[in-house]
């Protein structure tokens, strides 16, 4: 397991190429074993973000790092996690959920142990040697998350990993994810349209502009943890921060 890493980016421009800058003189602060959301209009720039944390898309000016290091692609302790999963359609659940820690060198008996204890984990022990195509979307999707923490990484980016789903099953996936990141203490950050998602995940929601000039607006969800996606839909705070949210969320669109 490593050690959860902070986020820092100052003063971010990204431009494709364009004339006119995608992102410009973004600021973004995440503390290490932090839990923020990012919401904001189609075309703000979230994913541009994370990709630029990945080291997937290149920095025009500004500095951004990870635990004092800047984004380089493929850096083994962090991992991204996206609306489709990408699950290998030949192996089984545990033979996916092993791919990763076989990736990162773990010896067989461990996989075999940590795979178990990660599908378990999510739920779907019973469906441990099923192939994907026999899979719901909710099932891959646990399965997806049972293989991203199984590997335990420092920084998990994730890009609206659940938005295929229906919203039962998406509270379900909710419970989950907190339980697989409160255990692991690493860092995420969490894109999503989903007000109700990100505040039963995050503790902090972060509204990005619809200008590409980044975060304008932040919530702080001060819910308890353990949290229980289905008990917070009965809790009046969950209702007053859905609702300042999305005042916040209305304005970052103007
Ligand atoms: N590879 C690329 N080349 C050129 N322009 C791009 C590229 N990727 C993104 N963009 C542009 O950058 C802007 C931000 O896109 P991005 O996908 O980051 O937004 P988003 O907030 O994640 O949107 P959505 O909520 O719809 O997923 C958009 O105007 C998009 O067209």
């Amino acid at each position: 397991m490593n050690a959860s890493l902070d986020i820092s980016v100052r003063g971010l421009d990204v431009n494709f190429g364009q004339a006119r800058n995608v992102l410009t003189g973004v600021e973004l602060a995440v503390r290490r074993g932090e839990f923020v959301a990012l919401i904001g209009a189609s075309g703000c720039g979230k994913t541009t973000l994370l990709n630029v944390i990945a080291g997937l898309v290149p920095v025009a000016a500004g500095t951004v790092t990870i635990g004092g290091a800047p984004p380089v692609a493929g850096r083994g302790d962090i991992c991204y996690v996206l609306a489709r999963d990408a699950l290998l359609p030949w192996r089984t659940v545990t033979g996916n959920v092993e791919y990763g820690l076989e990736l990162s060198g773990v010896g067989r008996e461990e996989r075999a142990r940590r795979a178990a204890t990660y599908i378990d984990k999510v739920g779907l022990a019973a469906a441990r040697d099923l192939y994907p195509s026999r899979l719901s979307q909710g099932m891959r999707q646990r399965a997806s998350l049972a293989r991203a923490f199984a590997v335990g990484r420092s920084v998990y980016l994730m890009d609206e990993p659940f938005s295929a789903l229906d919203s039962q099953t998406k509270l379900t996936l909710h419970d989950q994810l907190l339980g697989l990141w409160e255990t692991s203490g690493a860092t995420v950050v969490f894109v999503t349209h989903d007000i109700g998602e990100a505040i039963t995940l995050a503790d902090r929601v972060l509204v990005m502009s619809k200008k590409g000039i980044g975060v304008v607006d932040e919530i702080h969800v001060d819910l308890a943890r353990p949290r229980s996606a289905e008990a917070l839909q009965a809790d009046e705070r969950y209702h007053d921060l859905y609702r300042r949210t999305w005042t916040a969320l209305k304005a970052s669109a103007q």
